[in-house]
């Protein structure tokens, strides 16, 4: 809001106004007229006309209860009739695409005065880009769809598509060849896995864990089997539209009869000359509710094979409740017969697992990046409130227990960090057949940690919060979701627990036979 038509006032005209029917406060040097709102005030009226906030400067207890968010909101920030004269304001609200100044709330490439070996003035460039446009344009949308369950709208979808933003999330690749990505600022051939990175860690940063999945996460687990495996034909005949954010696609492995166990999956496909016939159920498949097409692992007389199969009217689709909004599109699907021409297969028959087992590392890996990006935000928000809240007459951050858990917070998400960057450079290094031999281990391993990690801070912020850290909406919200939500990283792509064997399984595979203490 412009302060340019506004009045200036001083402290003690502010003080004439204290009582109900004409009720002034100060927040941040702002002069706001409650009289009318204070019976539409969700806290009450009576907080409002208590002695130290009527006709004072409430600024102090104003934001050990709101978010500074709540005076952005056109409908309060219209409450403002004017400034006190000789203050200015201290409390601003960030550019869209700025870098947080609280400690530890960017990684360490981002801080003003840090060095990083690993990014480019493009991936600097690529992150200001990716955060502004995010912040402004994705956020609101991620708001809203978390909180209706509904999924991501046509028109944000078409917006995301401009900047080609679902072929960016694929990683780098073939795909990418002569495409504008995010209007330009980074060349098809300098796209690396950094800069996907960069994507992963910014979407999370809106505190949406659902939503966060609904946008066509469904399309980034899903395609790559048809890029590595599929024919140029059929490639061609679906790619484009789905790229395009004209059509959808979700990965359909798990069931309710196999979870990690890919292998013991029991939808069927019985070949009929040149067709599949498919039958079986399939659960928990992220966009499944809104997807057009499925990547499903079947099991065939030969074995597991992967085949994809587009929707029909014997392919139905119902949604499965789970503990984050319903926005993923996470669903139950029924192949009933389904007829699917052979060519339809991705990587041969009998091959299903390979596929699958290869396309994990990225899934994988992907899933840490958003982790790391929640924890991160979580940090900065327990770091920030920790500072305003006062508790026994103090900042809450001027009890020990709390520094303790700041402490753990900030050494975990500084590890998972390193850690990350080290896999990813790796990436960037090697082909998909290196990444799928050398690199399984280590990054189910990682994914292990980052998710503990991710759980273990959670339970740290929502002891700092309090009933703020369960409470939806308002203070605690980037908190209660991420308390709620943190699980899913830690299932999802792999249980914790068998990536962590499967890590260790790998190290004993590549042992030397030689070897002894
Ligand atoms: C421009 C002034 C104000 C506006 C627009 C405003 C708005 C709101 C809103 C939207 C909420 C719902 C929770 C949220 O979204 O954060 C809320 C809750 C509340 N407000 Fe205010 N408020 C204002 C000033 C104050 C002041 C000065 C106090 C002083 C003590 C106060 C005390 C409370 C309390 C106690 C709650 C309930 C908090 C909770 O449930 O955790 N408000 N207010």
């Amino acid at each position: 809001m412009s302060l340019t038509y506004l009045k200036e006032f001083t402290l003690e005209e502010v003080a004439e106004h204290n009582k109900e029917g004409d009720l002034w406060i100060v927040i941040d040097s702002k002069v706001y007229d409650l009289s009318r709102f204070a019976n539409l005030h969700p806290g009450g009226p009576d907080v409002l006309l208590a002695s130290g906030v009527a006709g004072k400067d409430a600024t102090a207890a104003f934001f050990g209860l709101h978010r500074h968010e709540v005076l952005l909101r056109s409908q309060y920030a219209r409450l403002q009739i004017g400034s006190i004269r000789g203050q200015e304001e201290h409390i601003k609200s960030p550019e869209p695409g700025a870098i947080s100044h609280v400690p530890y709330a960017e990684a360490t490439w981002l801080t003003p005065g840090f060095h990083s070996p690993y990014y480019s003035d493009n991936h600097r460039r690529f992150h200001h880009a990716v955060r502004a446009f995010f912040m402004k344009e994705l956020y609101p949308e991620a708001l809203r769809c978390e909180e209706s369950g509904k999924r991501i709208s046509q028109e944000m979808v078409d917006k995301l598509s401009k900047l080609n933003f679902l072929a960016m999330r694929l990683g780098p690749g073939k795909y990418l060849k002569g495409l504008t990505l995010m209007g330009g600022i980074v060349k098809p051939e300098e796209f690396d896995y950094f800069h996907e990175l960069i994507l992963n860690t910014e979407l999370a940063r809106f505190g949406t864990r659902g939503f966060v999945d609904g946008l066509l996460n469904g399309g980034v687990i899903a395609l790559p089997p048809i890029f590595n495996y599929g024919t140029p034909e059929l490639q061609m005949q679906y790619v484009p539209d789905i790229l395009a954010g004209k059509k959808y696609i979700a990965l359909a492995i798990t069931e309710a009869f196999a979870g990690s166990d890919v292998a013991g999956v029991q939808t069927t496909a019985v070949r009929e000359g040149n067709e599949w016939v498919i039958t079986g159920t399939k659960k928990w498949i992220t966009n499944g509710t809104f997807a057009d097409y499925f990547t499903t692992l079947c099991q065939t007389d030969s074995g597991p094979t992967v085949i994809l199969v587009p929707r029909s009217s014997t392919v139905s689709t119902k949604p499965v409740k789970t503990s984050y909004s319903a926005t993923a599109g996470t669903a139950y699907v029924t192949f009933s017969g389904t007829r699917v021409p052979v060519s339809h297969t991705l990587g041969g028959v009998g091959q299903g697992l390979r596929v699958i087992l290869s396309n994990f590392n990225h899934e994988r890996w992907m899933v840490v990046g958003t982790s790391l990006g929640a924890q991160r935000l979580v940090v900065e928000e327990c770091l920030k409130w920790t500072n305003q809240r006062m508790a026994f007459g103090k900042p809450l951050n001027a009890q020990p227990v709390i520094r303790a858990r700041l402490a753990l917070m900030i050494e975990r998400v500084e590890a998972c960090q390193s850690w990350v960057e080290n896999i990813t450079y790796q990436m960037n290094h090697m082909t998909y057949a290196e990444q799928s031999d050398k690199l399984a281990g280590p990054i189910a391993l990682l994914k292990q940690f980052v998710s503990r990690s991710g759980r273990e801070t959670a339970e740290d912020a929502a002891q700092i919060f309090g009933g703020r850290g369960i409470t939806v909406g308002g203070m605690g919200k980037v908190i209660e979701n991420f308390h709620r939500t943190s699980p899913f990283d830690a299932i999802l792509a792999g249980a914790e627990d068998v990536l962590g064997d499967l890590g260790v399984r790998q190290a004993i595979r590549k042992m030397p036979k030689n070897t002894r203490l």
